[in-house]
């Protein structure tokens, strides 16, 4: 045992590791022994038993050792390198084969040893094994290596499996005696989890698969229930906390607002601004997150919130992820608010500074009510007067982190966050578990369900001229291009000889026009306003009108390239759509070159509700596909997988709510270890959002 902090010592301490090795580990971000310790497997070889190859069968994994005697490489084809190594194995003679690993030669000089672990085939009456992974063996003990279950890392250039192995074996008996288990007996109990020190051993050095398993289970927990704990802590310092304001009774504003709608709230709406208004009145702030699918009603419900606090002479703010989105909902809400003499205004990151400083000081004073923005209005030169209430338009794009910085800020408002793609609800409660949460969970009456269709790309000019009958019966429609991110230049370049197409051919004598990122935004401004006041028919645009986009008599979606949206923004898309009582249509043109995109797109035709295509997609991407469940909002994990650990993940909410209900504080001595674990996981910023 050493003396020292497994979480502050640098690895370059432990024994074999230098200075050099230790730069190398950096770039598997591996700082402290502590980082050393949680770099995990990613998988495991038996080595327990190397069974001869003469006993086993064709088409079987086998991992045995051999001597290479020498090697060959051949290329059959153009695109194919056959690299063939004769081996003295226990029994005689065998062959190593490597498909297209052009560099692997060098590795085999004759006499060097090596496990080999691949599938066992028969060519010409010699045993073939078709190698997935290998070691070299250099010289030196090696019970580490073989004879038992042997653990596969993460790894990068120069530091190899077996220099990971020794410097973790050597780490685990230097340190293993520092480590103190933190989660407490009750939880370990309740959830049967395996004790730190014996899954740190079990999960690089696994005395079996099972054991392995059980190692990598209470580690999967251990990060969940921190995260979870957050959640229940950060809920429970909101809780605590009493408003400086408080909202008059009186709801003129509001009435005077709704009678000027033009129809009436649904009864989901209705319910979800009860909740609302209920929390905004009580001592606590808010702190609720509105779920609702496209086209429910949410900007209506979000402009209702924000009333509340013009009303008592407070001020309300509305935060976008994006500079775009923040633009649509300013002048969405000056629309329908300057009427009522409220006033709005939008603090947008491109304004000149002379006009950023009048505005903040009108900020200041209070002479503004309503503030929209991006994440730029948690900037510390962004002053309220009295700052009652913050909507957040999540689209998946803020976390955790805001909403405690919001909390730093020495502000507490009351706080609803809004997100636009459902979340499938077994997975909502971890990234929004701090969270209660209302959903409007029913449609404005006289929607009809976009009819759905998929065509091949060779099939559009037809379908433009179905666009151009539409718009002679005084129809809008959409054209959407999708945004190659690599380029925006050829993006553009691909909706610009869209619409020269379109103008010239199927909408000839229509009005057409286009819309593009890179447009200024006083033109972007110009174009949406044609568009919306029905003096433009047809718009050929790039992704900028996903979101927030409402022009109901628009009733054609066109998707070109179709394959290259996600599930999310699809639905998205379509949801621009059928927003008024017309039938609607969405039509999605796509070369279908992967099984994914055939199945988003059946997926789309055989469903319009948001919850059930959120399902879908993660379903889609499977459990292995992290970029994906980056995409959909939720946290990044280190080991956790929030599909294949959905139990864990209820389980570790249920004991960090339970927790916190008993001792608030975790003031208990027990939950020293445990404090200080949290406190450390909450500085590596463990489990936030992905943000951009
Ligand atoms: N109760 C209602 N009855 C009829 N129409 C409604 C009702 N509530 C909202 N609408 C209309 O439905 C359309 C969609 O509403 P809104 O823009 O608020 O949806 P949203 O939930 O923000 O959708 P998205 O996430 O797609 O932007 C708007 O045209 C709005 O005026």
């Amino acid at each position: 045992m050493i003396n020292g902090d497994p979480y502050v010592t640098q690895v370059k301490h432990v024994k074999m590791i230098g200075p050099r090795r230790a730069e190398q580990l950096a770039r598997l971000n591996v700082y402290t022994v502590h980082d050393l310790l949680y770099h995990f497997p990613r998988e495991y070889i038996d080595r327990s038993r190397l069974i001869s190859l003469y006993e086993r069968k064709p088409g079987d994994m086998v991992t045995v050792v051999g001597r290479v005697i020498s090697c060959q490489e051949n290329r059959p084809r153009p695109k194919l390198t056959v690299t063939k190594a004769a081996m003295e194995g226990d029994r005689g003679l065998f062959y190593a084969v490597w498909f297209n690993r052009v560099h692997i030669k060098k590795m085999l000089k004759p006499g060097t040893r090596m496990y080999i672990s691949g599938k066992l085939v028969k060519g010409f009456g010699n045993l073939e094994v078709q190698v997935h992974d290998f070691e070299i063996i250099t010289t030196g003990g090696d019970s580490l290596h073989a004879g038992r279950i042997v653990p596969v890392y993460p790894a990068t250039g120069g530091v190899t499996q077996r220099m990971l192995r020794t410097f973790i074996h050597g780490a685990l008996e230097e340190w293993l005696q520092n480590y103190r288990e933190f989660l407490p007996r009750r939880v370990l109990d309740g959830e049967d989890l395996m004790i730190l020190s014996e899954a740190l051993k079990q999960v690089h050095f696994p005395d079996s698969h099972a054991l392995a398993e059980r190692a990598r289970r209470r580690f999967v927990f251990e990060e969940l229930f921190l995260f979870q704990l957050q959640l229940a802590l950060l809920r429970r310092n909101i809780v605590r906390v009493e408003k400086p304001y408080r909202y008059r009774p009186s709801n003129e504003l509001i009435k005077k607002y709704i009678a000027g709608l033009g129809f009436n709230l649904t009864s989901a709406q209705r319910r979800v601004v009860r909740e609302i208004m209920e929390d905004m009145e009580s001592p606590h702030p808010m702190h609720r997150l509105l779920q609702g699918d496209v086209g429910s009603g949410k900007t209506v419900v979000a402009i209702l919130t924000l009333l509340k606090a013009v009303e008592s002479g407070l001020q309300g703010a509305l935060m976008a992820p994006t500079e775009v989105l923040a633009e649509q909902h300013y002048l969405s809400l000056n629309r329908s608010l300057a009427p009522l003499g409220v006033r709005v205004a939008l603090l947008s990151g491109g304004m000149p500074v002379k006009d950023r400083r009048s505005m903040l000081e009108k900020i200041a004073m209070g002479e503004l009510s309503i503030v929209v923005g991006t994440q730029a209005l948690l900037q510390d030169d962004v002053v309220f007067n009295k700052l009652a209430v913050v909507v957040i338009d999540e689209q998946h794009r803020f976390g955790v982190r805001q909403r405690g910085s919001l909390q730093k800020k020495g502000v507490c408002p009351d706080l609803l966050i809004m997100t636009a793609t459902p979340i499938p609800r077994t997975l909502s409660m971890t990234a929004y578990g701090d969270l209660d949460m209302s959903v409007i969970d029913a449609l404005p009456p006289g929607r009809q369900p976009v009819r759905t269709y998929y065509v091949a790309p060779g099939e559009l000019p037809r379908v433009f001229s179905f666009v151009a009958r539409q718009v002679a019966e005084g129809r809008q429609a959409y054209v959407v291009c999708p945004l190659v991110e690599e380029s925006e230049h050829l993006d553009l370049q691909a909706a610009e000889n869209l619409y020269q197409k379109l103008i010239e051919n199927e909408l000839r004598g229509y009005r057409v026009a286009l819309l593009h990122g890179r447009m200024k935004r006083a033109d972007k401004e110009q174009v949406m306003q044609q568009f919306r006041s029905g003096q433009v028919d047809v718009l050929v645009s790039t992704t900028v009108i996903e979101v927030g986009v409402d022009v109901p008599n628009a009733s054609v979606m066109v998707i070109v390239d179709a394959d290259r949206f996600g599930l999310a923004q699809l639905h998205q898309l379509r949801g621009r759509v059928g927003r008024g009582g017309d039938q609607a249509h969405c039509i999605l043109s796509a070369r279908l070159r992967s099984r994914e995109a055939a199945e988003r797109i059946k997926a789309m035709k055989f469903s319009q509700d948001g919850f059930y295509l959120a399902e879908k997609d993660l379903q889609i991407r499977g459990p292995g596909d992290i970029a994906g469940v980056r995409q959909s909002g939720m946290p990044e994990f280190r080991l956790a997988n929030l599909i294949r650990d959905r139990d864990l993940l209820q389980a570790a909410r249920r004991q960090a709510m339970a927790l916190v209900n008993a001792d608030p504080e975790l003031r208990a001595g027990e939950y020293h270890y445990l404090r200080l674990a949290l406190e450390r996981y909450s500085q590596r910023g463990g489990g936030y959002y992905h943000i951009g």
